[in-house]
């Protein structure tokens, strides 16, 4: 297979979500990118940083909504060097600073969420996500005498994966249905959930239905933690831009056959949602826990605002 081959293999898995989770999807792009320009040795600096600005739209186009992966690939293809070779280790050396740190960031943000985590705590999660699962895990290994409920996160069911890293863990773990969320809620103590972006008014946008567990526990006064990489922060959003929602197909949903014999009807599947701020109690990063209304100054002190928008 050649390097473009690669990079667009990358890419298909990170659309097809063989490669999921905003960090997963992240560090897998900052190395495709990485292993692509170290093919092109031979260049013209000119035809070199076209190939680059190519490779990274393939990258970041598979996905529109955690802004982990743009910002993953902004990260790794800056650099400032006038000739091909420097520019490869520049772009070398900044996919293994942000693999380094993010593979970091979630032993940091384990230890630093699971101080917020008691003995005897029930905690309810969705999805599956790599971040929230590391302060659960940590919370655990420290003796605390925890149970998870996790809902099965229709519609592809990352649930499944949680409830089975959670039971190799040793973790004792309730599967529920989405939609049993607002019922199980008063027998939780709080809600630990991952990030694909939090804006720069704190929002947090995370797996469809994510929006639904915030407001039930803030009717039944259950905090509301996110464990979020810095990184997962938009630096878009300081804008004013919006955040894309993902819509997928349909064949997630519904089986195509099925689908064909009802004319009138049609389906939606946005992937993810929108927790206003307010929802929000804590976000837990490798650097921190900070409240919703600071998400201004994560970005603009841990990512830095000259990022690429
Ligand atoms: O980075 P980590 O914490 O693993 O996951 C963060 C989020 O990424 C996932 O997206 P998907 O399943 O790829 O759509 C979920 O929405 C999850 O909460």
């Amino acid at each position: 297979m050649d390097a473009k081959e690669d990079l667009n293999t990358t890419a298909e898995k990170i659309k097809t979500m063989e490669i999921r989770g905003a960090g997963r999807i992240a560090v897998a792009a900052s190395a495709a990118l990485r292993d692509y320009v170290m093919t092109l040795k031979s260049l013209p600096m000119s035809e070199f940083n076209v190939k680059l600005e190519e490779a990274a739209k393939i990258l970041v186009d598979t996905r529109p909504t955690a802004v982990s992966l743009p910002n993953a690939v902004a990260l790794t293809k800056r650099h400032s060097a006038n000739n091909v070779y420097d520019a490869i280790d520049e772009i070398a050396k900044n996919a293994e600073k942000f693999i380094t740190n993010a593979e970091q960031a979630l032993g940091k943000i384990g230890k630093i969420g699971a101080e917020r985590i008691h003995d005897g705590d029930v905690i309810m999660t969705h999805c599956n996500s790599h971040a929230a699962l590391s302060i659960i895990k940590t919370a655990f290994d420290q003796g605390k005498d925890i149970s998870v409920i996790a809902t099965e996160s229709r519609p592809r069911r990352q649930g499944f994966i949680t409830i089975r890293e959670l039971n190799d863990y040793g973790i004792p773990t309730t599967l529920i249905v989405d939609s049993a969320v607002r019922l199980t809620m008063k027998e939780v103590d709080l809600v630990v959930v991952g990030a694909d972006s939090i804006t720069v008014n704190g929002a947090l946008i995370n797996k469809i239905g994510t929006s639904q567990l915030a407001m039930a526990a803030q009717e039944a006064r259950k905090n509301v933690i996110v464990a979020a990489e810095t990184y997962k922060f938009s630096p878009r959003t300081l804008l004013g831009e919006m955040v894309e929602i993902e819509d997928r197909s349909s064949d997630e949903v519904i089986d195509a056959d099925i689908l064909k014999e009802l004319p009138n009807v049609k389906v939606r599947n946005p992937a993810f949602d929108v927790t206003p701020a307010e929802y929000i109690d804590l976000i837990i990063t490798e650097v921190g826990a900070f409240p919703p209304a600071m998400a201004f100054t994560i970005l603009r002190d841990y990512l830095g605002l000259e990022i690429e928008v």
